[in-house]
């Protein structure tokens, strides 16, 4: 057997969608992970023990709804459940049996193999020629204990049978140096594909997941394939171990198998006999451990969610002060020990399968040692056969065991697989079309044409027959109350979304029939949580155009242009200052200074920008001081340049009155539009919102202070 057949599997930790992490069923047995610090108590007495689950011994393993702490109730209304990868696979994978793994063989290994091939032909070659001819030198080897078992047992001298030995002996000992040196060249080799294998799996997802269209992203049920499918790479690389040990066990027995049947045809079905049940315990007790990560997994996530919270820095503040720390601490101890109760639960329901197989497997053993008794009584059989037959159906019934258990596992990684593969056919079938017309360079004013955009869940409309016009070099602002639909518009006019009604031209060429990457190229976006790039300052800002080479003093206009110089005179390497505080040396910004590493991207991109585009400007200024903020609205109305249109999200109205034109919007249709003048001269939404929010600036009226109660003198 090879190492690459006994891969270790990932234990848990594998991060969940909020960042708890939670680890995949199969990944590690739950009898033997979780480190959760645990307690005993009285719930353990209610623990989801086998009433949850209905089975006769033999009969097939059910899943049942998982139990579901009183801390989990009161904290989170019932249990933790996430569209995680695994709890698609419940029912495919309960129908885990014998057979069906065994008919599901050919179709799996052909994917794997093709997979590998591409990744490293010669290494698949060496792998199957070592795997091959590990077997045939076991099968010489056992053959050879044959010949030295005849010379022990037969006529002469010990001299002389000692002498007949030495051949049979030089055989075994060459064909099991063979072997080994063999085995070690398959691991090797073996190691040597399967991270080829992952690589090419996980760079066929993640170029999958980025390139699909925002909607899809967007979208619930693709999100969940995506983290569905998310498991299938480190899958695909396992399954490369799985096939390796699998062709060994399949080598290995029909070798043994082979020297069984030329020595004694009725040896075959014993061996059989004797692996049988080691191959169903073997089955079952996965089947067991799947059904039982599927509810205690419930309570880990939980416990996980809630150590996390514990930890993190954003909720450090409250978890001190208002002592949700204890609290967090006492229900987190309730969940584990729900965990700890059902994997204490698996442990024994493991050990009682696996005496039973075992069992069974003894008094199979003791039927073939039987039969092999009474064929030497007869004469059917001499004693050097049945001395090769003993080790012949050890070996045997281990290679029959291992390649069930492979075969069981290789099923279990293929459903990974499976999702891996559902994903890039999904995503290929939404990825962003490439080609399309090239965008003209100069296209004088991009036009919304009563432009509607539905929610794909969403029963109302985010935007209902919206026109605007923004003219090259011109500040266009957009504003409107929570959900009115401003983001949404901001994506149809960048191209992320297509307008489902109505037509949205630059120039005069419809998005629709543009290149979408040409068209990405002229937006440049500048956004409240815009991304705060884990690299250094210099990169966060060059990111902006990242394919355009820049050295410090190309990124010096940028950065005085945002004002950004005494942000990075505070930093130690100043540009070349490392802003990701996960990473030793690295410094952190606030998020007022994080704006102005973001302005300077957005001048960067701007700047550097070779024909007409659209700067696209949403709640630039949420985390600036006033000074600063009044700054930068300035700074973006003056990037406004013949080729460049700006478009202004906001809710600072201050920050509004001197765009060209004002479009406001209301429940996803457009309510006014002008300049500040005629709106405010129309009394209408924008008056009363720009109104509401001047009324805060204004001298408060002096409300007379009461007068101070008189307290009787007590003398
Ligand atoms: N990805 C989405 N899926 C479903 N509905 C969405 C999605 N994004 C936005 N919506 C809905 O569309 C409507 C418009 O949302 P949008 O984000 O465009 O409003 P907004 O004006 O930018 O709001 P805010 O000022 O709060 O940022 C809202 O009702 C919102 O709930």
């Amino acid at each position: 057997m090879t190492s690459a057949g006994t891969q270790e599997r990932p234990g848990p930790g594998a991060p969940g969608p909020d960042g708890a992490s939670v680890s995949r069923p199969g990944a590690g047995s739950p009898a033997g992970s979780g480190g959760n610090p645990m307690t005993k108590s009285a719930e353990r007495a209610k623990a989801p023990a086998g009433g949850r689950r209905v089975r006769g011994f033999f009969g097939r393993v059910r899943m049942a709804e998982p139990q579901v702490s009183d801390a989990e109730r009161e904290l989170f209304g019932g249990p933790l459940r996430y569209d995680m990868g695994w709890s698609e696979h419940e029912h495919a994978q309960l129908d885990l049996t014998m057979l069906s793994a065994l008919r599901s063989m050919p179709g799996l290994v052909g994917a794997t193999l093709r997979m590998a091939w591409q990744a490293n032909r010669r290494a698949l070659l060496a792998v199957t020629v070592s795997e091959v001819g590990q077997g045939i030198a076991a099968a010489v080897g056992l053959l050879a204990v044959n010949a030295v078992m005849h010379a022990l047992l037969g006529s002469g001298t010990p001299a002389e049978r000692l002498h007949a030995m030495l051949p049979g002996l030089a055989v075994a000992a060459g064909a099991a140096g063979a072997g080994s040196v063999l085995a070690g060249w398959s691991t090797a080799r073996a190691g040597r594909l399967e991270p080829l294998v992952e690589r090419i799996a996980t760079t066929q997802y993640l170029a999958a997941a980025a390139s699909v269209e925002l909607e899809a992203i967007e979208e619930p049920e693709f999100r969940r394939l995506i983290d569905v499918a998310q498991y299938g790479a480190a899958s695909a690389r396992r399954m490369i171990g799985a096939c390796v040990a699998s062709l060994n066990g399949g080598v290995s027995l029909i070798s043994t198998a082979g020297v069984l049947t030329v020595l004694h045809p009725a040896l075959l079905p014993m061996l059989i006999l004797i692996a049988a049940p080691r191959g169903w315990g073997a089955m079952r007790v996965a089947q067991e451990r799947y059904v039982s990560v599927m509810s205690w997994v419930e309570h880990v996530r939980a416990g996980r969610l809630i150590g996390n919270l514990l930890t993190e820095r954003t909720a450090a503040q409250e978890v001190r002060i208002h002592s949700v720390g204890p609290f967090l601490l006492g229900r987190y101890e309730r969940m584990a020990e729900s965990a700890e109760a059902e994997q204490e639960r698996l442990a024994s329901s493991k050990a009682v399968t696996e005496w039973v197989a075992a069992a069974l497997s003894g008094v199979a053993m003791a039927a073939t040692y039987g039969t092999m008794f009474w064929l030497i009584m007869g004469g059917h059989m001499n004693l050097a056969v049945a001395g090769t037959a003993v080790i012949a159906v050890r070996s045997g019934s281990a290679s029959l065991g291992a390649l069930v258990m492979n075969v069981n596992q290789l099923h279990e990684e293929s459903l990974y697989v499976r999702d891996h593969s559902r994903f890039l056919d999904e995503a290929a079938r939404r990825t962003i079309p490439r080609g399309g017309g090239p965008v003209p360079a100069r296209v004088g004013q991009v036009t919304l044409d009563r432009v509607t955009y539905r929610y794909p869940d969403r029963a109302d409309p985010a935007l209902d027959e919206v026109s605007l016009t923004l003219p090259m070099g011109s500040v266009t602002a957009v504003v409107g109350e929570n959900g009115s639909g401003k983001s949404t518009l901001m994506k149809l006019l960048s191209g992320l979304l297509l307008p489902q009604g109505g037509t949205v031209r630059w120039g005069d060429a419809e998005v629709a029939s543009l290149d979408r990457s040409q068209l990405f190229d002229r937006v440049a976006l500048l956004t409240q949580d815009f991304q705060r790039w884990p690299v250094t300052a210099a990169m966060n800002i060059r990111i902006g155009r990242p394919a355009h080479e820049a050295g410090p003093d190309d990124l010096m206009p940028s950065v005085e242009y945002a004002n950004a110089g005494p942000v990075l005179a505070r930093l130690p390497e100043g540009l070349q200052s490392l802003l990701a505080r996960v990473f030793r040396g690295a410094s952190e910004l606030s998020g007022g200074e994080w704006q102005k590493i973001g302005l300077a991207r957005t001048h960067w991109r701007s700047s550097t920008a070779t024909a007409d585009g659209v700067l696209i400007v949403d709640e630039p200024t949420s985390a600036l001081d006033p000074q600063a903020e009044i700054a930068a609205f300035d700074r973006i109305r003056r990037l406004a340049s013949p080729d460049l249109a700006v478009v202004l999200v906001t809710h600072r109205m201050s920050g509004v009155r001197h765009a060209d034109r004002i479009y406001v919007l209301h429940r996803g249709r457009l309510a006014e539009q002008g300049s500040h003048q005629e709106l405010m001269a129309a009394r209408g939404r924008y008056a009363a919102m720009f109104d509401a929010q001047a009324a805060q600036y204004a001298p408060a009226p002096v409300v007379p202070r009461p007068a101070p109660p008189t307290v009787a003198d007590p003398a």
